[in-house]
């Protein structure tokens, strides 16, 4: 019998098909042999009695804002606040840093960075903005995991959003490149000339915010886009969806046979408009956190399954861009600070709302993967994949402090936040990288990891 580098023992696997309790084998960073009683010897046991091994989360949405401006996060400290929350691979969105991840170079100087401190695995996604319809396809040869593009203002003038030209031109050559185009969905117009009347009104309450980023600018842009999939065949994924209506075109697509998946994240699901009220720029993100209605409509929308997966879009700033006496609720930065949460923000959904893990893991990892050609590699706890696992115990909660919380800035929607589960540990293939509470910080051993090849469509 072979002699194995790990075994995580008596363990409740989550299986595709549900919970089993099995002894998990990990050996050169694979997954060697699922079983009961594994006799074999190994160099390190994990008793995993009682708790449950979830697949490694891929996270398919966070910004990391590196190189330019890694004062907002970085690859060091993002990395090790996914470990903490039992995510093995992200993919890193092409703004907020500067470059831009818009040309093969710039891709290259990300993925470098990457490699040199990323904790656990990562991919890279590129940009699709004006002018860069030339750099698509190296970017899709290189590796990118797909193009991500913004159908309203970005907010860093370093990624400016497309046209309608732009969109359909680039969606064109993206359908060809055998890729899928991510889309952060609000209407441009809409959003824009909201926000133009409130500012000449000197309104800038949370109400007048939530105003200016109505769920029509959302169903509008989704409605657009789906029309340019039909038109041009690009394979679409809706980031971030806010609304039931929006999640009701979208099925409506997808039942018509579209190619498209959507997610959400766990802040529109754990989180609503009140808590802008409350708390401020902490809660401030776009498309915004809705009324509590629109809260329940989208849980129970979970529920039903109408969601492909759930991504964190971490986007986090330096405190001053979110300084309540500096700025005031429409010049702050939107974006919420949670990577670390997703997987536990959903354990709470499925454990309050009896969802089955096997849903929170496909939402998690098996979608992902599938979606965005990894599933090779990463998505399932099966005999010869990598071995990556988030494990998880319900009978501990977690409550959200800042010494607890391992993002570079500490200010966060989730402070003070009580999950009633703990991510006990974290594995990138076959490495602990997180351990009851200690992140092991030292060793950088994520990977860039590039999709399988897809086939380039010539016409
Ligand atoms: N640029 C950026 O990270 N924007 C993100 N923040 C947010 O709240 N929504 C987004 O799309
Ligand atoms: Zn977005
Ligand atoms: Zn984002």
């Amino acid at each position: 019998m072979e002699k194995l580098d790990l075994i995580i023992k008596n363990g409740n696997v989550v299986l595709p098909a549900g919970l089993e309790q099995l002894d998990i084998g990990i050996k050169d960073g694979l997954i060697h042999i699922l079983g009961k009683n594994l006799l074999n010897e190994s160099e390190k046991i994990w008793d995993a009695t009682n708790q449950y091994i979830f697949p490694g989360m891929i996270d398919v949405h966070v910004h990391f804002s590196e190189p330019g401006r890694e004062h907002w996060e970085g690859f060091h400290t993002g990395s090790q606040m996914m470990a903490a929350g039992g995510c093995t691979t992200y993919f890193d969105m092409p703004l907020n840093g500067i470059p831009s991840t818009v040309t093969e170079e710039a891709l290259f100087k990300k993925a470098n960075l990457g490699n040199e401190k990323s904790l656990v695995d990562f991919s890279l996604w590129g940009g699709l903005v004006p002018g860069n319809e030339g750099d698509l396809e190296a970017l899709a040869k290189s590796g990118v995991i797909g193009f991500k593009a913004f159908l309203s203002a970005t907010g860093n003038q370093e990624f400016e959003s497309v046209d309608d030209i732009t969109l359909l031109n680039g969606m064109k050559q993206i359908a060809k490149l055998g890729k899928v185009l991510a889309l952060h969905s609000e209407s441009a117009a809409m959003t824009d000339w909201l926000k133009e009347q409130k500012e000449k009104e000197g309104k800038f309450t949370a109400d007048d915010y939530l105003e200016t980023r109505p769920i029509m600018a959302e169903v509008e842009a989704v409605q657009r886009a789906i029309y340019y999939s039909e038109i041009t065949g690009c394979p679409l994924h809706f980031v971030h969806i806010s609304s039931a209506e929006a999640l009701e075109i979208i099925q409506q697509a997808k039942a018509r046979g579209l190619n498209i998946t959507v997610e959400t994240c766990p802040h529109y699901l754990l989180f609503n408009h009140q808590d802008l009220r409350e708390r401020g720029t902490v809660a401030k993100c776009a498309p915004p956190l809705r009324e509590k209605d629109e809260q329940e409509k989208l849980i129970n929308l979970l529920i039903d399954q109408k969601f492909d997966m759930i991504s964190s879009d971490h986007s986090p700033c330096p405190y001053e861009l979110k300084d309540p006496k500096v700025h005031n609720l429409f010049q702050a930065w939107g974006g919420i600070s949670g990577g670390q949460f997703t997987l536990m923000s959903i354990i709470e959904l499925a454990v309050k709302h009896e969802i089955p893990f096997e849903s929170v893991a496909k939402w998690t990892a098996q979608n992902p993967a599938e979606r965005f050609g990894l599933s090779d590699r990463k998505g399932q706890i099966k005999e010869g994949k990598d071995a990556d696992f988030a494990i998880v115990t319900l009978s501990k909660s977690f409550t959200v402090t800042e010494d607890n919380f391992y993002a570079k800035h500490k200010e966060s929607l989730y402070l003070g936040h009580t999950f009633p589960c703990v991510i006990t540990g974290t594995i990138n293939r076959g490495n602990v990288v997180y351990e009851n509470g200690r992140v092991m910080g030292s060793t950088p051993y994520g990977c860039w990891v590039k999709p399988v090849v897809t086939e380039i469509v010539s016409n």
